[in-house]
């Protein structure tokens, strides 16, 4: 469904200063497969995309999507992805409904047409009691799933989303997610996504691509990249006012599991990667007892994609990125303000720049 090749673009700020935003991307991603696209702020991710939807002109390398080249066939890329960008791209005084019909019209469906589909998306995004809403009435989840149903007005097999649910509080992510999957599934789509959501990266994608400075630095199964490229650890504690020297002992036990490495003694607490926690743990709960080496406590730890994040660059996605788990909503990264322009630009056909 997409197939890069040295995909490359370079901004040129000023005279002196050029971006080197996307470094010659190889990205494959076949029929049917939905892709998560993670990296930090500024990685690249949105150029990407915007080159695979047509909305900017690669520099150099090249770009297929649908079976289509990007720069030469743009206009027909467009009449076959579907695309939901940062931000909000409905226009705010329509009533939700007729957003949709209208876009639906811009796509080149009969105005009766047109309206069979918009009822079926208000259907199936749960937006019945609110198709009759002004834009600018509804919550942002609401307008998030308007925002999806404008995406798939013209039923695209392929459908692109910046950070989907960027923004929203986690009741409303887990809502926009059940209706992005269900869609999936009913339409039999291709969905490629940026997030900057580990655990949705994680739980909802069939691979990760991960991105940093421009290029690719990892792409494999949520799975693969974590058994790989982190592995699991466990964090043994000592007791607080026991010996020093338990924690030696801790640490001689935990040399001795079959895959154990990278074992680390920090005052009472003795760290170590291994091959699976789960088994780790309890053969050196046993192996204590068994020589009377007190152990306050015992954690086996998973990897989690920042682990793997970690690993590769020596920085934490965490770092840079407002993350669910330590951001509320109203903290996440706003919406940037070049959606609509992106959106009117896909439906109106312009040339990329
Ligand atoms: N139109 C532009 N002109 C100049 N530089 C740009 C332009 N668009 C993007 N950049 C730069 O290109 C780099 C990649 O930006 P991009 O938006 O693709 O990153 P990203 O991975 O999507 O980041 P984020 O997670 O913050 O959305 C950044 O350094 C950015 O400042």
């Amino acid at each position: 469904m997409i197939r890069t090749r040295g995909l490359t673009k370079n901004f040129t700020v000023s005279r002196a200063h050029t971006v080197h935003a996307v470094r010659g991307i190889d990205l494959d991603i076949a029929a049917g497969e939905l892709v998560a696209v993670l990296g930090p702020n500024g990685a690249g991710k949105t150029t990407t995309m915007r080159m695979l939807t047509t909305l900017i002109r690669p520099t150099a390398g090249s770009a297929h999507v649908a079976g289509l080249d990007v720069t030469a066939r743009p206009a027909e890329v467009r009449r076959r992805i579907g695309y939901v960008g940062q931000g909000n791209g409905a226009g705010h005084n329509q009533r939700a409904r007729d957003e949709i019909v209208t876009q639906g019209v811009i796509y080149g469906l009969d105005r009766r047409a047109a309206r069979q589909r918009a009822a079926d998306l208000v259907d199936a995004l749960d937006l019945t009691e609110f198709a009759a809403h002004k834009v600018s009435d509804l919550s942002g989840g609401q307008r998030r799933r308007l925002d999806v149903a404008l995406g798939l007005v013209h039923a695209p097999r392929l459908l692109f989303l910046d950070e989907p649910s960027t923004g929203l509080d986690p009741h409303n992510r887990a809502n926009l997610w059940e209706h992005i999957l269900r869609l999936r599934a009913q339409y039999d789509m291709t969905i490629a996504l940026t997030t900057h959501y580990l655990d949705e990266a994680d739980t909802m994608a069939d691979r990760v691509v991960i991105v940093d400075h421009g290029q690719v630095i990892a792409d494999d199964t949520a799975t693969a990249l974590k058994r790989d490229l982190a592995g699991d650890r466990v964090e043994v504690r000592t007791p607080q006012d026991g010996l020093l020297g338990a924690a030696s002992q801790v640490a001689a036990l935990l040399e001795r599991i079959p895959g154990a490495r990278d074992v680390v003694v920090d005052g009472h607490r003795v760290t170590a990667r291994v091959a699976d926690s789960a088994t780790a743990v309890p053969e050196l709960v046993r192996a204590a007892a068994g020589l009377g080496v007190l152990v306050a406590s015992a954690t086996g730890i998973t990897p989690t994609l920042d682990d793997v994040f970690l690993n590769l660059t020596g920085r934490t996605l965490r770092e840079t990125h407002s993350d669910g788990a330590d951001t509320s909503p109203a903290d996440a990264a706003p919406a940037t303000t070049h959606a609509p322009t992106d959106r009117d630009a896909l439906v109106a056909g312009k040339d990329a720049r």
